[in-house]
């Protein structure tokens, strides 16, 4: 049995994992009362009781927190910005790297992925891996995020009516959190441009990646860069490499669920390729990546708790 504490359980990731962790089998589940979860002593009590601490909370609060245990045995999921590219942190994307699903089971600091870099990472990273893309080559993402990707603060933005639009492009001095975890992770040379925007839905997320492939040193097919995509998820439940023909995607696509599709649309006379990754913000980019985390750590089936 691990004992697993959320600090940060009643905002809106902390909510979504209790959610999945709730009621499982060799886990048990603290959370501290509403009148302690800021109290600095009842925090430190139950960082350092934990078998494994989920922190959901603002980065410079999940900073404090890990200042807090002293307990070496204490194992860490961090769902905040904080610690993605910190030396000492495992980068919790399972699927990202051949041995990264046991390197996260033997981890002590495991740092969650962000939402954007988990849709741009899974996309570009086979690509430079399989040596299609030079580190070296110049990348633009573009992405749009449900608002609860910007937590409590977005959600009453949006529900109040004060944010007054269906969708809003930010993101504009090129400088948003999430670029050095794109670029560390994904091996570029440069930072890629990242161009998100926030939509008037409560979550789901889709990136995008444009590739002119005649552009590129060599002869890199479209049918190459689909395979190096596909070859690097298959047996992975949660990652779906989609081929058929779509005329649309949403944004919704898998809102709701812990999965990440993938697509691969190409002009190929051209030599055009638009890259799309859709996962929900909360699920595969922030709940569903810890849950898979504390499963891999408490030794139980990556996907338990997941919505497929
Ligand atoms: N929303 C998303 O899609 C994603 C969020 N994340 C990351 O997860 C973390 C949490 O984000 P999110 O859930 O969206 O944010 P929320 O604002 O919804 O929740 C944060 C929670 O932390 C609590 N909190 C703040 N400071 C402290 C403190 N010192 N001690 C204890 N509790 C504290 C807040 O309390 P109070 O309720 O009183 O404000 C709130 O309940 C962030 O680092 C965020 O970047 C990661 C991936 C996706
Ligand atoms: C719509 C929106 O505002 N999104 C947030 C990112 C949310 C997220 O998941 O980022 P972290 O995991 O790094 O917290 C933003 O752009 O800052």
């Amino acid at each position: 049995m691990s004992r697993v504490f959320i600090d940060g359980a009643v905002g809106t990731t902390g909510l979504e994992i209790r959610d999945r962790l709730a009621g499982r089998a060799g886990l048990e589940l603290v959370t501290l009362p509403e009148a302690q979860r800021k109290d600095a002593a009842a925090r430190r009590d139950a960082l350092n009781a934990a078998d494994i601490v989920i922190l959901c909370l603002p980065d410079d609060a999940a900073r404090e927190a890990v200042a807090l245990i002293e307990n070496p045995a204490v194992r860490i999921v961090d769902a905040s910005s904080a610690h993605r590219v910190a030396e000492g942190w495992t980068y919790g994307f399972p699927e990202l790297e051949p041995r990264r699903a046991r390197e996260i089971a033997a981890a002590t600091r495991i740092s969650n992925p962000g939402c954007y870099p988990t849709g741009f990472l899974a996309l570009i990273r086979p690509l430079v891996r399989a040596g299609l893309l030079p580190a070296a080559t110049p990348v633009s993402v573009n992405a749009v995020s449900g608002y609860s990707g910007g937590g409590k603060a977005m959600i009453a933005d949006f529900e109040s009516g004060a944010a007054d639009t269906a969708f809003r492009a930010y993101g504009l001095t090129l400088a948003h959190k999430h670029v050095p975890e794109m670029q560390t992770h994904a091996g570029l040379d440069h930072a890629p441009i990242f161009m998100p925007a926030v939509a008037r839905t409560y979550r789901g997320m889709l990136v995008e990646i444009a590739l002119h492939l005649h552009a590129l040193p060599g002869t890199v097919t479209v049918a190459a860069v689909r395979e190096a995509i596909a070859d690097s998820y298959r047996g992975c439940p949660l990652i779906h490499v989609e081929t058929a023909p779509r005329d649309a995607l949403t944004i919704e696509q898998c809102a709701g669920t812990d999965r990440l599709d993938l697509f691969v649309f190409a002009n190929e006379a051209a030599g055009q390729v638009r890259l799309v990754a859709a996962l929900d913000n909360l699920g595969k980019g922030a709940a569903g990546a810890a849950v898979q985390s504390v499963n891999l750590l408490a030794g139980l089936p990556e996907t338990e708790g997941l919505r497929l």
